[in-house]
This record gives C-alpha cells, sequence and structure tokens, in this order.
C-alpha cells in the first residue's frame, strides 16, 4: 500500500521549527516507518521574507539524510506567507505545528483549531489548565486532532525504560530524580529573550520544566502500580529568581505518586547536570541511569548498588544499554505518530493522551503559583 502523506502548515520561523521541518525531510525507512511520508505545504511567519528565508533555508539543507524529502517532493508547491492566518486557512495543510514562544500557544492553537485544522503543539502547551480545557473543548467540539510536541514519548528508548519498569526485574521501585539543568549563561542574554522575559513564559520551569515531568509521567504515572493512572501531588517546590527579569533561573519539585513513589525534579538555566546520570531510578536491585540530554536520550545504564557487595541487589555489574535515533534529531518519530493518528481518523495520540498533558500543565501552574517569580500570575492569550 502506498505511503499516507501528511501535509504541514509550519508556524514560526525560529530554531525549533527548523530543527523540525528538517526531520520530515528524512526517509522515514530510516526509523522504520515506510507507512507514512511528511510534506511542508506552507510556513508561516510574521514577515513573508522570514517566511521565504526559512523555505530557502530549508532547500539548502538538502545535504545527508535531508535530501532524500527534497527530492522525493516534501517542500513541493511549498507557500512561504507573512502570516499565521493564511496557514490555518490553506485547503492543502491538514495539520498546523506551532512552534512560537510559550505565551502564544494558546492563540495560535485556538486560530488553527477554529479555522478547522488538526495541530501538534509545543511544550508547555499553553500557559494554564483553564487555556488548555479551552483548547481540548474546541478540538472535541469540530472533530480534530490536538496534541502536545513532547517528543520525548515516542523515542524508542523510553519504550526500552518502561519495559523494564512494568517487568519487575529491578525489584521495586523507590523513587526517581531527574535534573534537566543546562547552563543558558543567562548573564550573556538580552532581556528581551524567550527565556528571560517574563511576557514571553521566560524561565527554567516552563521551558526545560517538561522533561523532568516527561520521565516523572513516563515511570510513576504509568507505573504498573498505579493502573488509574491518579495525578500526583505537589509535596514541594521551590523557584530561584534571577534578579535582572524576575523569571526562575531553577525549579525544584518534589511530587508523589501515592503507593509508587516520589520525583525529585529540577528544572536549571545556571549550570549543566551529571551528564551521565540526568536521570536515577532506583529500584531495590540496582539503578538506571538514563544519559543526558533528558529531551533525547540514547543510551542508559544498569547499576548495582555502590562497591559493597553486602548491600548489592541482584545487579552485580554495570551494563549499557544503547537505542541510537535514527537520523536527524530525533523529532520525526513524533510526527509520525501524528501522521498515523490522523490517516486512522484518531482524535488524540494513545502515548500521548490529552488527559496527561492536563496533568502536566496542572503541575505547572501549582509550581509557577507557588513561586515567586515574575510569570507566577501569567496566562497566555486567554489572559489578555
Ligand atoms: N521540542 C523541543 O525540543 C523544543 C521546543 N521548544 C519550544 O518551541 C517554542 C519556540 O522555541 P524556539 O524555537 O526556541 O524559539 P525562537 O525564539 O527560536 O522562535 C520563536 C518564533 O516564534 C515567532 N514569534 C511570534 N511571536 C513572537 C514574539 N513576540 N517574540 C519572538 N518570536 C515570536 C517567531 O517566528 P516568526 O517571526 O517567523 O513569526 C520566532 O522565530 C517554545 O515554546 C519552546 O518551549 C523550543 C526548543 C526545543
Ligand atoms: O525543549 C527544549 O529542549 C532543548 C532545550 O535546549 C530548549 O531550550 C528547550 O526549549
Amino acid at each position: 500500500m502506498a505511503p499516507f502523506t501528511l501535509r504541514w502548515g509550519i508556524i514560526s520561523t525560529g530554531n525549533i521549527a527548523t530543527t523540525f521541518c528538517k526531520d520530515l525531510l528524512v526517509d522515514p525507512c530510516t526509523r522504520n516507518a515506510s507507512d507514512v511520508h511528511h510534506q511542508i505545504t506552507a510556513i508561516g511567519s510574521r514577515s513573508v521574507p522570514s517566511a521565504e528565508g526559512f523555505l530557502t533555508k530549508l532547500k539548502e539543507s538538502a545535504i545527508d539524510h535531508f535530501e532524500w524529502g527534497i527530492k522525493n517532493g516534501a517542500l513541493e508547491g511549498c507557500k512561504p506567507y507573512g502570516s499565521y492566518e493564511e496557514v490555518y486557512n490553506d485547503p492543502n495543510v491538514d495539520v498546523v505545528y506551532i512552534a512560537t514562544p510559550h505565551t502564544y500557544h494558546h492563540r495560535n492553537c485556538k486560530d488553527a483549531l477554529l479555522a478547522g485544522k488538526n495541530v501538534l503543539c509545543e511544550k508547555p502547551f499553553t500557559l494554564d489548565e483553564e487555556e488548555l480545557e479551552e483548547l481540548i473543548g474546541i478540538a472535541r467540539e469540530k472533530g480534530l486532532f490536538l496534541m502536545e510536541a513532547v517528543w520525548t514519548r515516542f523515542q524508542p528508548i523510553t519504550y526500552a525504560i518502561q519495559d523494564i519498569v512494568a517487568s519487575g526485574k529491578l525489584g521495586k521501585l523507590k523513587r526517581l530524580t531527574v535534573d534537566n539543568s543546562l547552563d543558558f549563561r543567562l548573564d550573556e542574554k538580552e532581556e528581551t529573550h524567550r527565556m528571560l522575559d517574563p511576557a514571553l513564559g521566560g524561565g527554567a520551569l516552563l521551558d526545560l520544566g517538561p522533561y523532568p515531568l516527561v520521565w516523572a509521567m513516563l515511570i510513576l504515572h504509568h507505573h504498573p502500580l498505579n493502573s488509574s493512572r491518579s495525578p500526583p501531588k505537589i509535596l514541594n517546590s521551590y523557584q530561584t529568581l534571577y534578579p535582572r527579569t524576575g523569571v526562575d533561573s531553577a525549579t525544584r519539585m518534589l511530587l508523589e505518586w501515592e503507593g509508587v513513589g516520589q520525583a525529585a525534579l529540577t528544572a536549571d538555566l545556571t549550570c549543566h547536570g551529571y551528564m551521565d546520570g540526568v536521570a536515577v531510578i532506583t529500584f531495590e536491585e540496582g539503578d538506571i541511569l538514563i544519559v543526558a540530554p533528558p529531551s533525547k536520550p540514547q543510551t542508559f545504564h544498569i547499576v548495582p548498588h555502590g562497591p559493597d557487595p553486602s548491600r548489592q541487589g541482584l545487579i552485580k555489574t554495570k551494563t549499557t544499554h544503547r537505542y541510537p535515533l535514527s537520523p536527524g534529531h530525533g523529532m520525526a518519530y513524533e510526527a509520525d505518530e501524528v501522521a498515523r493518528c490522523i490517516r486512522d481518523g484518531k482524535k488524540e495520540s494513545e502515548r500521548m493522551p490529552l488527559k496527561e498533558s492536563l496533568v502536566v500543565m496542572r503541575i505547572l501552574d501549582q509550581v509557577r503559583r507557588n513561586g515567586g517569580t515574575k510569570t507566577r500570575d501569567l496566562r497566555g492569550t486567554a489572559g489578555q
């Protein structure tokens, strides 16, 4: 059977939009996805030159693994628009990918849905639960597909680690720690940078925080002992203020899934974390150490408890397990999921269901409101 081709409209011409589009140009067979193809039919920017420049750059990226898409028509007929609305109204667009700063996600998603388009939206989905509920309501009413672009969930390593957790072969799960720390050199950045500007949802929590939460959701929320998928309690949280703009330079949270375990999560823009163990899943018999970065790891280790044999569990020697990503940046797996869902008439993904985006959004809301930063009461476009 011929592969199903999904036609994408891209909203914004920034960093991650570029990376995502390049990944759409990679041959799906390189990741064993011969059933779906991707085509970019429209690019929307706030200015025509930016949209045109973006398209030109994509065409020029026809090297290595990106060449396949260009040779196979992935950019054929692609229209560069100087507004987002033209993308929403283009009949040759099946799904819109939103990659604007956080505070615009709600407005952009809402406009796309109201124009009758399916939507994949970057993290964090919106600025609060109410905004997300509204989008879910519109998508359901209009029978459209809607998903948060949590690309990590679709990478091969996540399934492998979840299988080990579910197998019980490492014994009882004791706790999880995840540290998404990235020295962003805040002092060298302009105050208008999206990571620093409170009006754009700046700060560590909203930008880096979704990744520790991905792992907490996959390991603890999805743990066999949480078969009812009950949300966690926030036991504690603390946000460190970056004085120059008042956003959080770091956020720490302690969450508990009752009867399953606790997760200590960090998002920090001021330093790098320990690369060989950005996430540590502690079990009775040994630990799983996930190697950085937490957004797209490709390796994990299973390690014994310390050198003292009397303290060790069943795991006596360290083993290393690799799950290499296919060529590209690793974002095509989520794009394939969107293509398959839309092809099959699904309105949401079972791997990234809307109810789990809501669980995460409520955590982000509460942590932000418990903290004292300038984004404490910030709303997205719903609040403007
Ligand atoms: N999944 C992932 O790995 C990643 C996800 N992200 C997420 O993607 C989103 C965008 O991040 P990133 O690509 O790094 O951001 P950039 O600043 O690089 O790009 C944002 C784009 O949004 C558009 N835009 C619309 N309004 C504004 C505004 N007021 N100020 C600035 N830009 C505006 C611009 O495009 P134009 O001028 O063409 O309209 C701009 O290029 C964020 O929400 C972030 O969380 C970011 C990085 C990685
Ligand atoms: O989603 C992301 O992942 C990688 C980080 O570098 C980036 O700031 C963030 O938005």
